[in-house]
């Protein structure tokens, strides 16, 4: 491990400061999106973009846990001709608000104006949707939050997505509170973890991450029985490594080693060992990827988070659902019903309904009910929580107060190359000692403020050269295949959502901490200084706590940053890849370090037991590239039929290339007929305009094909995977491609087929790292000319 220089008081200071400006950039940058949105497009627009639903009416008004009011909603016969949804992005656990509908023009017969004025005043209602079928969503209001007993909801309503800045409110906190602990005054945590009598402290961990501190020694564990005999010599190492280690502990797992696998023995050795732990990740997804895992196990654990974000498949394990389980359980339960029979006073049609001073009385009584009722079942989930050996949640959730006055022995946070640091640190401050587990190679946190810098950027790029339009080329192919490009074609910038990420500008320090690295050859795991500033200016300091320049940087980078590989212990040996997949991304990312199981080492498609005799060009062949130089096969903006870059169009679209889907789609149904089943295929392309494109062509035919982003595979695996990279152009500008962490996730999905589909002349000027992947390319893969003969 080496050995920083000790941060200062000052340098603690200047990175709180820093995590502090780039939270509320960011919380602006997504407040600013989401208001733009909603504000600039009419109510119809965005039932289109699918971020609104309208022509709705309260069907059923319950009460769910917590005390949480479900608000059912449907599209009655009275609103609209048809109940079912049009097709929308509502999913369980999205941020919601009801408003209620002007009716501009109201169907015929319907009642609406008349009802809808009796709601003039009605409040704009937020909450988190907890179901959603073709005909009713249901959402979840939390009274308290919206600041009103009666929940006055209009007849007529329509229901808006948004913004969710709940996370920023609780980051926030955990910065205030990390400078309150740097500061020396942090109040006092009172709980010890698990050990009553104990006094719990943190003090080092805390001092650890934040430089003050080295790493102490860690403690041998000498009797360390491994539980599952398949654990393999790295993941052996790491867990050894993880439970010796004196405060912190980093797991890094390139794709398919095993990670999940480790964080479970880890997991289950410090239950053996009497530790209490926290589980923590980036998203629900991990969470419950890591909490299907652990269930065989039968170890006591809870899983904290709203029902609506967990698999429906674990439910049982949700701290709702013990609570609800619970015998202490009816006595709440009394109280429930209580509510439920006054709301029903409250809010029922026709005569019955209650009025003036009486409903006055009603709802005062209903309040009074679910202050016990929160009273009795706060009781209950702290008694649940209590004999919970292991918690799960995400970051975010631990944050909740359901784990106020709980501390751990133990943090894990998985998927920590994913985590803000900020969010990281929520749970942080409940344990003594962390173990994250990630892969920097992988993608970063999604950060929406930095493209906004992208954004300008682009835009005014595009405005400087905005003299020539379109990427339609004269040019001719060269003998070798490789074009030579006319001077000046001017393709617009790509747009900012798809733009790989750069750091934003630095304020005031220097830092070598932008994630992105155009012109490496690849062959470190390292994240060197941003590609605009000459190498001249950069200042060679010791490593030491420094201020991010972008949220990008994880906890884990700059663990890794600050005390080198010693904190660490790597995965090696992958499950996924046949080895000629994995060859590239374990040379170049991974030091060669990354090696392939005897199991999957030499699997092909031809072992699947459906597959046909012959066809050997698809079903022996584990990589395949068809490079599209010299074929004129152009990339377009989406919106723009001519390929051209001219108008609005330029910033706002996405890009596709036609030629290149029908070769893709050529491949897909070749891997089909070869008896390969469209459920293990998937096609990965960064652009969404070419997702479309491609399911426009396939999906029809396939509908268990699955057609997605880079993003959204991220953690995934298929057995057949066609990879289209859209960008061909001559000025040789390649976007996305840029970032090598978002082509090591494309790369790796496929387990024993790959198949490359893009134009090395353009993609090959995409810096050193691209370069190398296409020659790599044409020396290792089965290369076809992917020409219209
Ligand atoms: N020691 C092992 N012996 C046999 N199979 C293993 C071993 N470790 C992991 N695997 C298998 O490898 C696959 C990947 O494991 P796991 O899901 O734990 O990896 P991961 O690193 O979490 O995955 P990802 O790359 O998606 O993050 C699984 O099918 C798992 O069963």
């Amino acid at each position: 491990m080496s050995t920083p220089n000790l941060a200062t008081d000052g340098d603690v200071a200047r990175f709180i400061d820093r995590q502090r400006k780039l939270l509320q950039k960011e919380r602006d940058a997504v407040i600013e999106q989401s208001t733009l949105l909603l504000s600039s497009c009419s109510a119809k627009l965005l039932e289109q973009r699918g971020l609104a639903l309208l022509n709705l009416g309260v069907v059923n008004v319950r009460i769910g846990l917590g005390g949480k009011t479900l608000v059912e909603l449907e599209r009655p016969a009275a609103h609209a001709s048809s109940p079912v949804f049009p097709s929308h992005t509502f999913r369980p656990g999205d941020l919601a608000r009801i408003d209620e509908q002007t009716a501009t023009a109201p169907k015929a017969g319907a009642k609406a104006s008349k009802k809808l004025s009796d709601t003039k005043d009605a409040k704009e209602i937020e909450g988190v949707v907890y179901k959603v079928s073709d005909t009713r969503i249901i959402i979840a209001v939390d009274s308290e939050r919206n600041g009103s007993q009666e929940l006055e909801l209009p007849s007529r309503c329509k229901l808006v997505k948004i913004a969710n800045t709940v996370t920023f409110d609780r980051m926030d906190r955990a910065i205030d509170t990390l400078e309150k602990h740097m500061k020396g005054t942090a109040a006092p945590t009172p709980q010890s973890a698990g050990h009553p009598g104990m006094p719990f402290s943190n003090r080092d961990l805390i001092r650890v991450l934040m430089n003050q501190q080295r790493p102490g020694q860690p403690t041998p564990v000498a009797d360390l029985q491994f539980m599952d005999p398949s654990l393999n010599p790295s993941q052996q190492q790491a867990v050894r490594f993880a439970l010796e280690a004196a405060e912190v502990a980093c797991i890094h797992g390139p794709p398919g080693t095993g990670k999940t696998h480790t964080l479970v023995e880890i997991v289950r050795q410090l239950v053996s060992r009497d530790k209490s732990v926290l589980i923590c990740g980036a998203s629900n997804l991990a969470v419950d990827n890591l909490l299907e895992r652990l269930l065989p196990h039968r170890i006591p654990l809870t899983r904290i988070g709203h029902p609506a974000r967990v698999m429906e498949a674990l439910h049982t394990a949700t701290l709702d659902a013990q609570t609800a389980r619970s015998e202490q359980y009816a006595l709440a339960n009394d109280v429930k019903k209580d509510i439920e029979s006054a709301m029903g006073a409250l809010t029922g049609k026709g005569k019955g309904k209650l009025k003036g001073p009486e409903r006055r009385k009603m709802w005062e009584e209903v309040r009074e009910l679910r202050k016990e009722y929160r009273k009795r079942e706060g009781a209950v989930v702290s008694s649940v929580v209590k004999q919970a050996k292991v918690v799960l949640a995400t970051c975010h959730g631990a944050g909740g107060r359901q784990l106020y006055d709980r501390t751990f022995d133990v943090v894990i946070i998985d998927e920590a190359t994913q985590a803000l640091e900020a969010v990281s640190w929520i749970p942080i401050f409940k344990g003594a000692k962390l173990i994250l587990a990630g892969d920097p190679c992988q993608l970063p946190p999604t950060v929406i403020s930095a493209n906004e810098r992208t954004k300008k950027k682009a835009g005014g790029k595009v405005s400087e050269k905005k003299t020539v339009a379109g990427n339609k080329s004269t040019t001719k192919p060269t003998a070798a295949g490789k074009k030579k490009p006319n001077p000046a074609p001017v393709v617009p910038a790509p747009t900012p959502e798809e733009e790989p990420i750069e750091p934003p500008a630095s304020e005031s320090e220097s830092d070598d901490e932008s994630d992105n690295d155009d012109d490496d050859d690849g062959s470190t795991t390292a994240t060197p200084a941003p590609p605009q500033k000459p190498p001249a200016q950069k200042k060679k300091t010791t490593a030491t706590l420094r201020p991010s320049k972008t949220l990008q940087v994880t906890l884990f980078d700059r663990l890794e940053r600050l005390y080198g590989p010693g904190i660490k212990r790597m995965l090696t040996v992958q499950y996924r890849m046949h080895a000629q997949i994995a060859s590239f991304p374990s040379k170049t990312l991974y030091h060669s370090a990354l090696v392939s199981h005897e199991s999957v080492r030499a699997h092909r498609l031809r072992d699947f037991p459906a597959t046909t005799t012959g066809a050997e060009e698809v079903l022996d062949v584990p990589v395949v590239f068809f490079d599209t130089a010299g074929c004129e096969y152009f990339e377009r903006l989406e919106g723009d039929a001519d390929g051209g870059s001219g108008g609005k169009g330029v910033e706002e679209g996405s890009r596709c290339n036609e030629n290149e889907a029908v070769v893709v789609k050529m491949w897909v149904e070749k891997l089909v007929e070869a008896g390969v089943l469209p459920s293990q295929i998937a096609i990965i392309t960064p652009y969404q305009a070419q997702v479309t494109l491609l399911s426009s062509l396939l999906r029809p035919s396939m509908p268990e094909l699955e057609i997605g982003s880079v993003d959204g595979m991220q953690g995934r695996e298929k057995e057949a995977v066609v990879l289209s990279l859209v960008r061909s152009n001559d000025k040789r500008e390649v976007g996305f491609l840029k970032d090598k962490r978002r082509l090591n996730v494309a790369m790796t999905r496929a387990r024993r087929h790959l198949c490359v589909v893009g134009d090395s002349s353009t993609i090959q000027h995409g810096g050193k790292y691209l370069k190398n992947w296409m020659a790599w390319l044409e020396a290792n893969a089965d290369v076809r000319y992917a020409g219209p003969e």
